[in-house]
């Protein structure tokens, strides 16, 4: 099923704009939602999720109209924000139990079925017994998307879930996305151009409540094929050469050299080197053309 927003403007009462007359068709699959902090995503995922209004413009799912129907969105909605909040003493499966009456699966044999088909799922099972509340971050964000898919969401929305996850664990939770992401609508909010890089078939860049840039990862990096150059500079030449050139990125490299990232249709200068595009390059030449544009 498709969700189609239009237009969509969400002002706080403090005046901040957070979203800003933003328009965004998103189909089946996993789509990652990119920008840095403050970019508008939680407040963009948090109107999807029916959980604030919004000031103008139209949200639907397949026939839902969300914005003025929002019990039929919660039907289908699974969703996972920024933070849970506090787990009680409880243990996963007893949690989710509890979860699933709330959802109003009244059978105790249908709640033994979709409780352990979805601690399967989220790799929980053989700590099932243990309590949530000493379960480790990725084991809370594992179990978070357990207690969503309690009510087999047509429309999954996952606010920033790898943000303090060690490697391990973030691969862990991406595995378990993955799988979940197969047969419906996954939107999930990162700034870790690496996870959308791994995750996701279709991605937008979002900045100041806008999207800069709707494609997916392989488009995005083909687009600017045979225009990264690449060159090594010391610390103290990097002010002359942002200034020169279309710096992308600088990254330090262990003998306190720089490795810059620039953009060009040509080759800057001789002492360039081409390289290959990454998706990384996509999202700050996005950024910085925002930059550019609204110096
Ligand atoms: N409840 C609120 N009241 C007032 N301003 C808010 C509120 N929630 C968010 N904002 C502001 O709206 C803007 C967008 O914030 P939002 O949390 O949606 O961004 P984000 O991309 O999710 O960032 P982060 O990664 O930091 O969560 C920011 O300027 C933020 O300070």
């Amino acid at each position: 099923m498709k969700l189609v927003i239009k237009d969509l403007t969400k002002t706080y009462k403090n005046g901040v704009k957070a979203i800003d007359n933003l328009s965004l068709e998103i189909g089946t699959g996993m789509f990652g939602l990119l920008g840095p902090n403050g970019a508008g995503k939680s407040s963009l995922m948090r109107t999807i999720a029916t959980l604030q209004s919004a000031d103008k413009g139209t949200i639907t799912f397949g026939d839902i109209n969300v914005l003025e129907d929002k019990m039929s969105l919660r039907k289908v909605l699974g969703y996972l924000p920024q933070s849970f909040g506090v787990y009680p003493k409880m243990s996963a499966e007893a949690l989710l139990h509890y979860f699933a009456t709330l959802k109003g699966i009244a059978s105790r044999n249908d709640r033994d079925k979709i409780v352990n088909e979805v601690l399967e799922i989220t790799n929980l099972y053989d700590v099932k017994n243990k309590n949530v509340s000493g379960y480790s971050g990725g084991m809370k964000q594992r179990f978070g998307i357990a207690q969503l898919l309690l009510n087999n969401p047509k429309l999954i929305i996952v606010d920033e879930p790898t943000a303090g996850l060690d490697p391990a664990e973030r691969n862990r939770f991406l595995n378990v996305l993955r799988e979940v992401g197969t047969n419906c609508t996954v939107i999930f909010s990162t700034h870790i151009v690496e996870d959308v890089k791994e995750l996701c078939n279709e991605m937008a860049i979002l900045n100041g409540g806008r999207i800069l840039k709707h494609t997916t990862p392989i488009e995005a990096t083909a687009e600017i094929e045979n225009q990264i150059w690449t060159k090594v500079i010391q610390r103290d030449e990097l002010e002359d050469v942002e200034a020169t050139y279309n710096v992308l990125s600088s990254n330090y490299n262990q003998d306190n050299t720089l490795n810059i990232r620039v953009h060009g249709l040509e080759i800057p200068a001789e002492d360039f080197i081409k390289a290959k595009p990454q998706l990384d390059d996509v999202y700050f030449m996005a950024l910085r053309q925002e930059e550019l544009i609204s110096i």
